[in-house]
């Protein structure tokens, strides 16, 4: 029987975190991108005409951009043109065609999101000098720089565990006791994700990456399947499977990516898995996140002492050099590998990763997934994309709001803080009740506390 399922979130929606974004947060997404964009062009040889001229030219572009966002437009499709030289997927502008004449203040919040990451990406793929410039690098870089407490507490951890791994997996209390603890550091790595704090200043970055702060985050995990994805683990383990395979569909650059790559060699070292597959985007997308580019910057970041200014005879360097070079080692070997399909940066939602899509990678990305034994989609977009980012009703079952995915032989672990407005799986009364006391301090937004970042839900469904 054919359920007819809610409607997406639209920019439309009165008084929701989704029509806010796309009223007051996009314009000053692509305002920050044409300031990074004047101030990339300082940096460019003055004799560099072509360069300049190129760069000028996209610069102009977005501030025309941000003004079509502003007055409310319609979307455009992408000219022929346009898709030839950037390479965009043809399902954007078959949702165009089907949805003809939508405007900024009234679209699907999913669509419209991504195709705005799309617009930013073709105006530099067009303009062959600047094809490759991601230009949220900055902003990412500065972002992980700023990260630097988080990022020598987590590799003194490492360091300091890496004596005992083997110890470690031995002990099946210990064991869970760090995969939670890993659960949790890269889950939480998310909550400096640049898209909500866009004036984050260096003590709110270094707050949320306290060992502290993540102890009282426990509570803020609202619903919590982290037991069962450990019971697959186990099972696996104890079944003495030596081909154990976890892949994690990355959110963000920095030190979200450095926590997932924490958990990863967590996983290795302990043998939980043999193999980790990561997945990440192929263009700059949501501002934060990770190409593949991004994952080697973030080990020679590591490496380079004018990044991180430790002193280079300290345990803190040490414990630095000792990670990325487990990591690099990782990754030679395959143990760790990359890859960047372009089905991630699509406006599909994931109930496409199915046999059934056949001309965007859905049945391609499918069939992948299928070899893993656990895959990890983090963060709020991925949970967006996985639900269909619909109006469910905030208790709907999982296994319903993943459609699909329930039951065509994938097993998922979605690691989420909360930061849109689409929720399931909650129990009942939960959401009455964080909406009355998110409401207190933010009166008429009461059921904003699903986008405040300051909560999370980790789900996981298998089908076998
Ligand atoms: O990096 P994450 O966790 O996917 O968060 C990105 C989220 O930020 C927003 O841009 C604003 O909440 C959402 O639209 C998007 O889902
Ligand atoms: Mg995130
Ligand atoms: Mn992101």
């Amino acid at each position: 029987m054919t359920t007819d399922l809610p409607p997406r979130f639209f920019t439309n929606d009165k008084g929701t975190f989704g029509e806010y974004t796309a009223a007051v947060r996009w314009p000053i997404i692509v305002q920050n991108a044409v300031d990074d964009m004047k101030k990339e062009l300082k940096t460019v040889a003055s004799d560099d005409l072509e360069k300049i001229k190129q760069g000028t030219t996209i610069t102009n572009e977005l501030v025309e951009f941000r003004q079509e966002i502003l007055d409310r437009k319609p979307l455009r499709p992408f000219t022929l043109e346009e898709a030839e030289i950037a390479s965009v997927p043809g399902s954007y502008n078959e949702y165009l065609i089907a949805h003809n004449g939508v405007t900024w203040d009234k679209v699907e919040w999913l669509f419209s999101e991504i195709y705005l990451y799309r617009r930013v990406n073709v105006y530099f793929k067009c303009q062959p000098l600047w094809k490759d410039f991601d230009i949220f690098d900055g902003l990412k870089q500065f972002t992980f720089k700023s990260s630097l407490h988080g990022v020598v507490e987590l590799a003194m951890r490492y360091k300091t565990l890496s004596s005992q791994f083997a110890t470690i997996s031995e002990d099946k209390e210990l064991l869970e006791i760090l995969f939670k603890e890993f659960i949790e550091i890269s889950l939480w790595g998310n909550a400096t994700d640049l898209s909500l704090l866009t004036n984050a200043t260096l003590e709110d970055l270094k707050s949320v990456q306290g060992a502290k702060v993540r102890a009282a985050s426990e509570a803020k995990i609202v619903v919590n399947d982290t037991e069962k994805a450990w019971k697959k683990l186990m099972t696996l383990r104890d079944s003495g499977c030596k081909n154990v395979r976890v892949d994690f569909v990355l959110d963000n650059s920095g030190f979200e990516l450095y926590a997932d790559l924490m958990f990863a060699a967590f996983l290795l070292k302990t043998n939980l898995a043999q193999k980790i597959k990561l997945h990440g985007k192929d263009i700059p997308y949501m501002v934060s996140d990770v190409m593949l580019k991004d994952f080697h910057i973030l080990l020679k970041d590591l490496k380079d002492r004018s990044f991180f200014p430790v002193d280079s005879e300290s345990e803190e360097s040490k414990a630095f050099d000792q990670f990325a070079d487990d990591i690099s080692t990782f990754f030679t070997n395959n143990q760790i590998e990359f890859e960047a399909d372009s089905f991630w940066t699509t406006d599909l939602d994931y109930w496409n990763i199915d046999p059934s899509e056949n001309k965007y990678n859905g049945a391609k990305v499918y069939k992948d997934l299928l070899k893993s034994n656990l895959v990890i989609f983090k963060g709020d977009l991925n949970y967006r994309k996985l639900t269909g980012d619909r109006a469910w009703p905030r208790t709907t079952a999982w296994n319903v709001a993943i459609g699909p995915l329930a039951t065509n032989g994938i097993t998922l672990l979605s690691l989420r803080t909360c930061k849109a407005d689409v929720q399931v799986a909650l129990p009942t009364g939960l959401d009455e009740g964080l909406t009355q006391l998110w409401e207190k301090d933010h009166p008429g937004q009461g059921s904003w506390w699903c986008c405040s970042g300051k909560w999370a839900v980790i789900c996981y469904a298998t089908s076998n």
